[in-house]
């Protein structure tokens, strides 16, 4: 298991990761998104000792990196598939790895199967292309066998077979029990891949729960209606009563009705009470892109001057509540927007239910809580029962496997 309690890390006037709270457990494959800069990078460096955190700490099974014995057969990583000797040929790469970390020869033929990179074995990686890199990198974090896996957006640049691929070997490796901690910026992949999600922006924790929650309590679900296309009065006329009895309706493109606010079987009451005839009642969940998008829309530091998530989002229709999701369940049934206030919002800051962080529904600023390296430097609301404060850094051993990962000095 991985766990930071705590953790943030300034370069210099720059906070890139505040006061950083989670665990990330074995058997599942636990997804890490925020937007760019958001300070995942750093974060994973600092759980691979590359990185002194300014306060608080992270551990790998109860030990900091730098603590832990025989790490490189402990802990894999892929943070920079760039990060290589381009001269050298893709067999000897691992080798040289593997000889550093007192791991056997014939384990460099084994990953290079599993990568799908035999054939190429003998060919120097600065011919490789992007996907090949990769490829490399992930045979690299799995040379040690290791219980804990790290790869920071393995899927770049990889044709969709290799997505399918990575995407398959993720699940297999944490169904055998592995701690698999996995960023992307591919919301549709992580959605496929990822059990469970940390979120976080400017450095900040914004969620920690499990996909389905996550999409559930940021997303609208939403019922589809279809009336028939030859009688566009019945279309008005059941979207005036689905108003009526409290729904939210937004016309489609198709001619269909997308509903929120009233469960499944109350639609098909209405529209019978109605005498409406449906051609289509169905049942949707947004997608973790949208969840995503609504979740971190007030954590992004880039962004185009041409927006394009206006034709993503649906519009949220002001005063809904939907109950708070349970975990593991979600909202079953309930097709209604997440509210704008406190209390139904998933992502609370630790220590504070009900309490929401900036963003859409953005708190009111709190001063920062004495012990998490400083005062906040985005003004966000501040956890009570926060970390203690950090113990004093000891000195630090030799960095691992440059290969493996860019060390801070060299960024
Ligand atoms: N060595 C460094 N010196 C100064 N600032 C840094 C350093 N490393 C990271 N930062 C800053 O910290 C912030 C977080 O960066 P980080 O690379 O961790 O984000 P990220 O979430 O991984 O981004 P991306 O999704 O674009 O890869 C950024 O503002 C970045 O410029």
């Amino acid at each position: 298991m991985i766990e930071a309690v705590g953790l943030t890390k300034r370069y210099g006037d720059k906070t890139a990761v505040y006061n950083l709270s989670f665990q990330v457990r074995p058997g599942t494959v636990t997804g890490f998104l925020g937007p760019n800069g958001s300070g995942k990078s750093t974060t994973m460096r600092m759980i691979l000792g590359l990185d002194n955190p300014t306060s608080g700490q992270v551990t790998i099974g109860g030990f900091p990196y730098r603590k832990l014995p025989n790490a490189p057969r402990q802990v894999g990583a892929l943070l920079d598939a760039k990060a290589v000797h381009g001269g050298r040929a893709a067999r000897n790469h691992l080798l040289c790895l593997a000889q550093l970390s007192g791991i056997p020869a014939r384990r460099v033929d084994e990953v290079l199967g599993v990568v799908g990179l035999q054939d190429v074995a003998g060919r120097r990686s600065k011919g490789f292309s992007l996907g090949m890199g990769q490829r490399l990198g992930i045979a690299a974090a799995l040379l040690g066998d290791p219980q804990v896996l790290l790869f920071d957006e393995p899927v770049n640049g990889l044709d969709p077979e290799g997505i399918l691929w990575v995407r398959n070997l993720m699940k297999s490796l944490a169904a055998e029990g592995r701690t698999v901690f996995v960023s992307s910026h591919l919301m549709s992949e992580m959605a496929l891949t990822a059990d469970h999600l940390i979120v976080i922006g400017r450095g900040q924790l914004l969620a920690d729960m499990s996909v389905r929650d996550f999409i559930s309590a940021n997303s609208a679900d939403f019922a589809r209606v279809r009336t028939p296309d030859t009688e566009p009065q019945q279309r008005e006329k059941l979207s005036s009563a689905l108003t009526e009895a409290g729904g939210h309706v937004l016309p489609e493109q198709d001619g269909g009705l997308r509903v929120t606010g009233l469960p499944l079987p109350r639609i098909s009451d209405i529209a019978h009470g109605s005498d409406v005839r449906l051609w289509e009642l169905s049942p949707h969940q947004a997608s973790l892109e949208e969840a995503y998008m609504r979740m971190t829309q007030g954590a992004v530091d880039y962004r185009s001057t041409i927006d394009q998530r206006a034709g993503l989002m649906q519009p949220l229709p002001p005063g809904y509540q939907p109950p708070i999701p349970v975990p593991g369940q979600g909202q079953p049934g309930w097709y209604a927007p997440p509210p704008p206030q406190p209390g139904g919002q998933p992502f609370v800051m630790p220590g504070q239910p009900g309490q929401v962080p900036a963003g859409p529904y953005g708190a009111p600023a709190a001063p920062a809580a004495p012990g998490a390296g400083g005062p906040n430097p985005y003004a966000r609301p501040a956890p009570e029962d926060r970390a203690p404060a950090a113990p004093a850094q000891p000195p630090a051993p030799a960095a691992p496997a440059a290969d493996l990962t860019k060390p801070e000095d060299a960024r």
